[in-house]
């Protein structure tokens, strides 16, 4: 990261558990995650669960586990609805620095002194006409039964940072209306809790979507009200659906979940969902730690870019053909696939989806239906009575060949085909020196002479 020396940076990722991720906010915490980890810091998942209508325990659980499914871990999981004490303390200070005040608006005279505004060619911001109130005022409108929310007073001046993806920003708070922190039934609004939380656990760089920009200028205000260290901020582009539109958590677009269910990689998930909409080649990578060293957050595009799932296919093919016995064994045991580091090594190649490798086990294991067209049926049973000896060690195949092609006389496809076509009962497929040792003499001797084996 080219900021001010950090030695250990901490960063977040701080969903609502109001959905299922979708590739944009995997973007989001891939940035955070990766750069944690290349960086040696600190990775903190924090649910934004303030919002107790919309969010869910099923929710987060989910978050969790797609996270994992994209190798992602946590080094600490925190939730804002067990963090309330911060919260009221944290408003209690700015309350006694003047800088929280009540006001009590409802949303309907809100909206009409913003479209009174609008006629007059004035902006829409609130006009603090609760900052004239006196304490009487106060007293009547309660004795009303109203209560109030809470405005954090802006100080109304140019607020700038170095932003790790846009450069250079400023923006004027005097442009904006204070903005509300705490709502009239006393919740917490998630521009208030994240700070407060950001500066309670010392959260040194913040990377998120462009669409906080605003936010930013206003929460650094905020943080400064507050006496914390301001982090340093990266704001991303966002990704978009192939047409264009906005994705959303809560409308359940391009979720992980979706994407893996259909048999995408997750290491092809995170590749896309990095580098698309930057200035870098999208490429398949074989772990996390080759992604990560290739973030530059400074190679990130302005504009909004689509997140075209045509592109996963290849990728989660490419992906696949990377991936070492390790990464796979667990998953293959799974599906009831043997073969061990061999049978992969031979298949990865060939494979669109991890899934397919039980195509190619059950052609390993049998039984196969070979094919055998009339006039290759000699030379095949010439070949299955020159399959060299058990035990079979070293080059099997090319020793094979190398006494089936002198006494066939044949060459190129016409050797090689009918071996395949009858090995396999395919037409193409790995290559044979890596199956026929898989195969083993028994099932090949017999599937050269076409019987199901
Ligand atoms: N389309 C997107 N592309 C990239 N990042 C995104 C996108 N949408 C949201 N994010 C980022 O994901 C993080 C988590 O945001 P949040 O939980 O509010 O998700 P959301 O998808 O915007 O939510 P919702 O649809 O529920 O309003 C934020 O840092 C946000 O900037």
């Amino acid at each position: 990261m080219s900021t001010a020396p950090v030695h250990r940076p901490v960063l977040r990722f701080a969903p609502s558990p109001t959905g299922l991720l979708h590739v944009g906010n995997a973007r989001t915490a891939l940035y955070n995650a990766l750069l944690a980890r290349r960086e040696g810091g600190t990775f903190i998942l924090r649910y934004d669960d303030t919002d107790t209508a919309r969010s869910t325990r099923a929710f987060a659980e989910a978050i969790a586990q797609d996270l994992a499914w994209l190798g992602i871990t946590p080094d600490r999981v925190e939730r804002q609805s067990e963090r309330l004490a911060l919260y009221d303390a944290a408003a209690a200070r700015l309350k006694a620095l003047g800088r929280l005040y009540p006001a009590y608006e409802t949303e309907e005279e809100l909206e009409t002194r913003r479209l009174s505004r609008r006629r007059r060619g004035l902006p829409p911001v609130y006009d603090r006409a609760a900052l004239k109130l006196t304490a009487e005022d106060r007293a009547r409108l309660e004795a009303e039964g109203r209560r109030p929310h809470w405005r954090f007073r802006l100080e109304g001046r140019p607020v700038a940072w170095d932003d790790l993806v846009r450069g250079r920003q400023s923006i004027d708070t005097a442009g904006l209306s204070d903005p509300v922190l705490v709502r009239a039934d006393g919740s917490y609004l998630y521009t208030f809790t994240s700070v407060v939380d950001d500066i309670d656990m010392g959260v040194s760089h913040v990377i998120r979507g462009e669409d906080h920009v605003t936010n930013t200028a206003v929460q650094i205000e905020i943080i400064e009200a507050l006496g914390g260290a301001v982090p340093v901020f990266g704001h991303h582009n966002l990704l978009t659906l192939p047409s264009g539109e906005g994705l959303s958590k809560r409308l359940g677009h391009l979720s992980l979940r979706a994407l893996r269910e259909e048999g995408q990689e997750a290491l092809a998930v995170a590749a896309l969902a990095l580098f698309t909409g930057t200035s870098l080649a999208v490429e398949p990578a074989a772990d996390l730690d080759a992604l990560a060293a290739r973030i530059d957050l400074a190679a990130i595009s302005r504009a909004p870019a689509r997140f075209d799932p045509a592109d996963l296919a290849a990728l989660t093919a490419g992906t696949l053909h990377l991936l070492p016995y390790p990464a796979v064994e667990a998953r293959l045991a799974a599906l009831g696939i043997g073969g061990g580091e061999a049978f992969w090594l031979a298949v990865r190649g060939n494979l669109a989806t991890l899934k397919d490798a039980a195509l190619w086990w059950r052609v390993v294991e049998g039984p196969v239906a070979p094919v055998i067209a009339p006039e290759d049926a000699d030379f095949l049973a010439q070949a299955a009575a020159l399959l060299p000896p058990l035990p079979w060690t070293g080059e099997v195949y090319a020793d094979w060949l190398a006494a089936l092609k002198p006494v066939s006389g044949r060459k190129g496809r016409a050797l090689f085909h009918p071996l395949r076509a009858a090995l396999t009962g395919a037409e193409s497929g790995p290559e044979l020196k890596a199956l026929l040792p898989l195969i083993g003499r028994e099932r090949a001797h017999a599937r050269l002479n076409g019987a199901a084996a």
